[in-house]
């Protein structure tokens, strides 16, 4: 287990210092994260740790202030969220980015499409296409929408709208997916599923995962980081993080961590 960052050549994705603050609130505080290719690595802290702003650093949607971040190698620190999505760092698809009107099958092709670098013209055509059909179909399959592939995204389920931001992010075939609370506002049975697809993709990419239902992170996380007040104060494997003095004390608690 370490608690601060090592050097790794084999590693997917590297954080190094990475900082971000709005006037004086310091968010990210030289975070130097280290997400290995095929891991699932969970990111959890209390409300307001900084989660979703690493996330966002991450996908290139907020610059940080300082830092840089390695993917693959390279510096991408200062590429767009488009050229971070075409080397193979995704992030899902929000929702309000889907076309409502159209079928499943229809959305995950259009972000085939848009992911091989096609305008979004003649959308009745990009469904019909078998090259992006079939990517497409598979995906859909992969998150347990096979048999809703004809159906209309405005007749989904929110269970099943947050499976198809999967399968949108997934038909792009990325090396390393970011998920930022897959599970938020879904009923047991919808989060248990979620798990069981997330479960089927371990190994197969890198994924990393912030939420807040630990049963899902500690089932399913090959390591977990710890944020606290922006600063990564652990990581490790479950295990570990269950055993960590300063985890339970800063952010699990001793009851909940004994229950984990
Ligand atoms: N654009 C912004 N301007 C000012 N402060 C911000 C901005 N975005 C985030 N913050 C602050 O940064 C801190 C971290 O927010 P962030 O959403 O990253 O935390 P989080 O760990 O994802 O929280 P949660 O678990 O509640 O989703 C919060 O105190 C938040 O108010």
């Amino acid at each position: 287990m370490s608690d601060r960052y090592s050097v790794d050549p084999s590693e997917l994705l590297q954080t190094r210092a990475l900082s971000k603050n709005y006037g004086g609130v310091v968010v990210t505080d030289s975070v130097d994260l280290n997400i290995v290719d095929g891991e699932l690595h969970a990111i959890i802290g209390p409300n307001g740790a900084g989660k979703t702003t690493l996330i966002s650093q991450l996908s290139g949607e907020i610059r940080p202030n300082s830092g840089r971040i390695l993917f693959g190698g390279r510096d991408i620190t200062t590429l767009s969220t488009w050229r971070r999505a075409l080397a193979g760092l995704a992030r899902t698809f929000q929702i309000t980015s889907v076309f409502p009107d159209f079928t499943t099958l229809d959305n995950v092709a259009l972000a085939v499409q848009a992911h091989a670098g096609h305008s979004f013209g003649f959308l009745a055509d990009a469904g019909r296409d078998a090259s992006l059909n079939g990517p497409a179909a598979q995906a859909l399959e992969q998150v347990g929408l096979g048999s809703k592939r004809n159906a209309l995204v405005s007749t989904l389920a929110h269970g099943e709208k947050r499976a198809l931001e999967l399968a949108m992010a997934l038909a792009t075939q990325p090396r390393l997916l970011l998920l930022d609370e897959p599970m938020a506002g879904m009923g047991p049975e919808d989060s248990l599923r979620m798990i069981s697809h997330l479960l089927a993709l371990k190994g197969r990419l890198a994924i990393v995962l912030v939420e807040h239902d630990m049963d899902a992170v500690f089932a399913l996380a090959d390591r977990i980081t710890v944020l606290v007040r922006g600063r990564i104060i652990a990581t490790g494997t479950p295990d570990e993080i269950r055993a960590h003095p300063e985890v339970r004390k800063a952010y699990l608690g001793t009851e909940e961590a004994s229950a984990c």
